[in-house]
């Protein structure tokens, strides 16, 4: 082997040894990766996600893919004639709101992401939470200034059956899902935080890892005043900081809060804007962007140490 090829192998081949310890610990896990639509914007950055996703497949893990679409909506409205407006962080949807939503985010967003994936292989297969009662939701109603606010077809989520999508996981399929819901009591069709919805999937299924990607480095310890990003706290630490989190990050940091409480492992907001950022976070020692994971176990708790002495 020449000098050179012997300079360039060796860094490379030490990246995958880095890898080896990451590729153990998460074999056959499920991972909820959250694919923002402000994240969604550049076609090279879509690819470097679509070859991630289909990576951790081959790699021995179950990525299931929750896609938002808030700009994409935003665009698709406007041509219809409707103003965009948001209350606590939320769309009001009206019904003929609602059509475009489902139409965008069913119909365009979720057929790019499969169409991206099913270029490596017949792996991906969209549903949305309709499909199979996946995601029940009644109407949601925000408190603003302690009063119920009416934002029309927007679902607060009920009811997660995780039937179908364990289905498709088990017969080796990545499947993609759209925020969209549906009443059991009313029969309406419900537009859903993608956040929101990514962070329940991942409690109901019990995944190890909940993956928020977005278009900024993580959660920044004071936005928008400095770029020092938070890069670990624990739910206890990110409960106390909730009340004073600005808009975008309110939907994210709640599902993380939701999700480790739920059971999930870890979950992480991440820069989507970086290529291959999923593999970087799942892969290499050095992760990137922000960590909620569960409360250390109280020390005070006897009954915990003792279960731990047994085990
Ligand atoms: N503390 C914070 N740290 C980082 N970003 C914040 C914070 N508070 C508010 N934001 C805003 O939240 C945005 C991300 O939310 P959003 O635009 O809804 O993203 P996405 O389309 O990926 O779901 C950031 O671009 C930033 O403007
Ligand atoms: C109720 C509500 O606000 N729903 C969102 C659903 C899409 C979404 O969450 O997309 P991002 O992740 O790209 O923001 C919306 O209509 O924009």
């Amino acid at each position: 082997m020449s000098t050179t090829r012997k300079h360039t192998a060796l860094p490379k081949a030490q990246i995958l040894i880095e890898a080896l310890p990451w590729l153990t610990r998460h074999q056959g896990k499920t991972v909820v990766i959250k694919f923002g639509g402000n994240a969604m914007i550049d076609e090279d950055l879509k690819a470097a996600f679509a070859q991630d996703v289909v990576f951790l497949h081959h790699a021995g893990l179950k990525p299931v893919v929750v896609h938002g679409g808030g700009p994409q909506i935003s665009k698709a409205l406007d041509r219809h004639g409707i103003v965009s407006e948001f209350k606590a962080g939320l769309r009001v949807t009206t019904e003929d709101a609602m059509d475009v939503v489902r139409m965008v985010l069913a119909g365009q967003v979720q057929r790019e992401l499969v169409g991206l994936l099913n270029e490596h292989g017949p792996l991906a297969i969209g549903l949305t939470g309709e499909d199979a009662h996946t995601i029940t939701a009644t109407k949601h109603k925000p408190e603003i200034g302690g009063e119920l606010i009416d934002i029309g077809r927007v679902g607060e989520i009920t009811e997660i059956d995780t039937g179908a999508i364990e289905a498709l996981l088990a017969d080796g399929r990545i499947p993609v899902v759209s925020s969209i819901a549906r009443s059991q009591d009313d029969g309406h069709v419900y537009n859903v935080n993608a956040d929101t919805a990514a962070a329940a999937l991942a409690a109901a299924l019990g995944a190890e890892t909940l993956m928020v990607l977005t278009d900024v480095e993580g959660l920044y310890e004071d936005w928008p005043n400095s770029d020092e990003v938070i890069s670990r706290l624990t739910a206890k630490e990110l409960e106390k900081l909730l009340p004073e989190l600005a808009s975008g990050m309110v939907p994210k940091m709640e599902g993380c809060l939701h999700a480790v409480r739920g059971g999930v492992t870890t979950a992480r907001v991440i820069d989507g804007r970086v290529p291959h950022s999923i593999l970087l976070e799942i892969f290499t020692d050095e992760g990137i962007g922000t960590m909620v994971v569960p409360d250390a176990p109280e020390a005070t708790d006897v009954s915990a140490i003792d279960a731990q002495g047994e085990s």
